[in-house]
């Protein structure tokens, strides 16, 4: 599942990227801004791509850490055919971008007709460049997408950034997008001059699921309900918020346990969707899914609508649109039940909160919190909030899903990560060790666990959920040199500014350490617009520090019980998108308990010994701790 992203929230993810747009049917061009450096010399070794089927190219990410394409090579150093196909495949790929086959012509159109005419009748060609050059056009791109590639639309962008620059123009049929994967005008479009811009194709693929919700919102709508919802996540919430948590990672824990002592491979991307749900169901309207433990209807209708979201975003025909099809097509009959059913819940839960709101005592201030039900939807209705049932509902709704696959995709992709790196996960288990030792996560540890944060910033650059956040320009604009009209749907492509290989150092390498541990949480502000984990601007996501200390607590509680591989066997890694980054066949992990190591190299120490709060007891004390780790239950 998906979601947050695309179509979940962000807007891609919600985000939900309009990868409808993006089918292999459609038509794409582009046309360098500076031609052009070669496709290959920058093509990210994490990236590979794979045959999927018979003719259908994907990208896998079985080496997303930076390893060259020699480790494509096995243990006797002969590749397979496979792999060599690989090889050829993205060759002929970089060849074909580099030699302009996708590359507009820059002369051509109007204004190079004209150009031809003037200069035929002797105008002097430095008032042409004068005159033509006043206003320079955004480099376009044409040629099949098929030509590139059919999924995971957000890496043949990459291909395409690397050769023509951070602005560029995609033309797919009838239908045309900016790329954006420039620092300066990300910032532009998201803050500096954000009420220029609107959610656009969000907006219209998340209506069925989110109607006004936040997300999709625009306008004097989403100014009312975000001035309304954001205090609702003030300090003393996400401080409670912390125990959930570690409740809900402990349950989890449970669940591992009877895994790893039956050496049973378990499938983690799946349980951490659930981890996430339980811990979004409890947060946002105090409704305990249980998914982690339980399969009811509930659970089963919640995803059938994220799915579909997911799908509507990657669909090429909008066939729910055709009003008999809602009733005919037994997929689109069950979608309709499964979002009858989720909002029968919700209307049922917004009712139960009324009364409770209504018979409380509590007088209502700033940081409200109800101990019994510290959720969203109790500080909403005990502020008073005048908002309607449906708004209230598309408001829910939203946060479920702008929490849920955003959460379980970064725990997911960070747990692949730390499968390639183990000296990572030795200094994670050494931090985690000595400010934890046994006891359950609080507030004060999330400062505390600096190293374990840094793993999260990191895994969020490598794997930005979701990877492109989606705009419409509602007036003329203009974006670095390029003046733009009024209606032009935008891509920033958040993936492409972290794998920047201007932007950053090894850009496609797995080091928390790029981060300093003393340094500042890096954020849109700190790093200049290059790193956008939660967007930026007026429409910076809302859950920023729920989630960050969300994850956090999951990661630090799983890694100090258990050692995670990757199953024998297993597929291969391989990225699809919704509106989060997937995989397309989960990802398969051994675990086993967690057996502490008798010494720890003081190699090791070393950057957590830059970390003034971890006291040196504490370092004897998790020395002298026994072999097995328990979480408390
Ligand atoms: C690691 C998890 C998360 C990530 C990576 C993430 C990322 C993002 C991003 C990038 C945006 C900006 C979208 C845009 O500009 O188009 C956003 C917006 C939003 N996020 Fe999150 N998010 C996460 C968790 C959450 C959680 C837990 C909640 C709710 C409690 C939440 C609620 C929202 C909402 C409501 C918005 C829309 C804000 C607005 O438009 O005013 N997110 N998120």
């Amino acid at each position: 599942m998906a979601s947050h992203g695309s179509l979940l929230h962000h807007s891609p993810p919600p985000l939900s990227i309009p990868t409808k747009y993006f089918h292999p049917k459609h038509i794409l061009s582009i046309k360098p801004l500076k031609p052009t450096t070669t496709f290959s010399s920058f093509f990210p070794c994490s990236l590979t791509i794979t045959q999927r089927g018979s003719c259908s190219p994907l990208i896998a990410c079985s080496s997303s850490n930076g390893r060259s394409s020699n480790e494509l090579v096995d243990d006797d150093g002969v590749k397979s055919v496979e792999q060599l196909l690989e090889e050829k495949q993205r060759a002929e790929l970089s060849a074909r971008i580099a030699s302009g086959e996708f590359t507009v012509n820059q002369q051509s159109g109007l204004p190079s007709i004209l150009k031809k005419s003037l200069s035929k009748v002797g105008v002097p060609n430095e008032i042409l460049e004068f005159l033509f050059g006043l206003y320079p056009k955004i480099p376009e791109a044409k040629g099949s997408i098929k030509a590139i590639r059919s999924e995971a639309f957000f890496i043949p962008l990459y291909e395409l950034y690397i050769t023509y620059g951070g602005i560029f123009r995609l033309n797919f049929g009838p239908k045309s997008f900016l790329i954006v994967s420039d620092p300066a005008i990300a910032k532009h479009i998201l803050k500096d001059n954000a009420k220029a811009y609107s959610k656009g194709i969000l907006a219209e693929i998340l209506d069925f699921v989110m109607g006004k919700g936040l997300i999709p919102a625009d306008g004097e709508i989403w100014r009312v309900r975000r001035r309304a919802i954001v205090p609702a996540l003030h300090l003393k919430f996400v401080a409670a918020m912390i125990g959930l948590f570690g409740q809900a990672t402990d349950r989890l824990c449970k669940k591992l346990d009877a895994a790893a002592s039956d050496g049973e491979d378990v499938e983690m991307e799946s349980l951490f969707s659930r981890l996430t749900l339980d811990v979004i169901g409890k947060a946002v309207f105090n409704y305990d899914f249980d998914s982690l433990s339980n399969d009811t209807g509930i659970i089963e209708a919640v995803y059938t609508v994220l799915r579909e979201a997911e799908d509507r975003s990657v669909s090429p025909i909008p066939v729910w649109d055709i009003p008999i099809w809602k009733d005919i097509s037994p997929r689109q009959r069950k979608v309709t039940a499964a979002l009858k059913l989720v909002n029968d819940t919700l209307n049922n839960l917004i009712a139960i909160c009324k009364r409770m709101v209504d018979e409380e005592e509590l007088q209502f201030h700033e940081e409200y919190m109800n101990e019994q039900d510290p959720s969203i939807l109790h500080f909403l209705l005990a502020s008073g909030d005048d908002v309607s049932s449906k708004q209230l509902r598309d408001d829910l709704m939203t946060m479920l899903i702008a929490g849920h696959e955003t959460s379980a995709a970064v725990l997911t992709w960070t747990f692949y990560l730390l499968s390639k790196e183990p000296s990572v996960v030795s200094k994670l288990q050494e931090e985690v060790d000595s400010v934890l030792g046994d006891r359950f996560p609080t507030i004060e540890d999330m400062k505390k666990l600096k190293y374990t944060t840094r793993v999260i910033n990191e895994s969020l650059r490598l794997y930005p959920q979701p990877p492109v956040l989606i705009r419409r320009s509602l007036e003329n604009d203009v974006l670095g040199e390029y003046p733009i009209k009024r209606g032009e749907d935008i891509f920033i492509s958040v993936w492409n500014l972290h794998r920047s290989p201007t932007l950053w150092e090894g850009a496609d390498k797995f080091e928390p350490e790029r981060w300093p541990l003393d340094g500042p949480n890096p954020n849109e502000t700190n790093q200049n617009f290059k790193y956008l984990p939660f967007g930026g601007g007026p429409r910076k996501c809302i859950g920023d520090m729920f989630a960050s200390y969300e994850t956090i607590v999951a990661l630090a509680m799983l890694v100090r019980r258990f050692n995670f591989q990757m199953a024998i066997g297993a597929p291969p890694v391989v990225m699809t998108t919704g509106a989060t980054i997937h995989t397309t066949q989960g990802l398969n992990m051994t675990v086993t308990h967690r057996i502490k190591p008798p010494i720890v190299p003081s190699l090791q120490m070393s950057t957590l010994e830059a970390d003034p709060s971890m006291s040196i007891s504490d370092k004897e004390e998790t020395g002298q701790k026994g072999q097995v780790y328990q979480a408390q239950s």
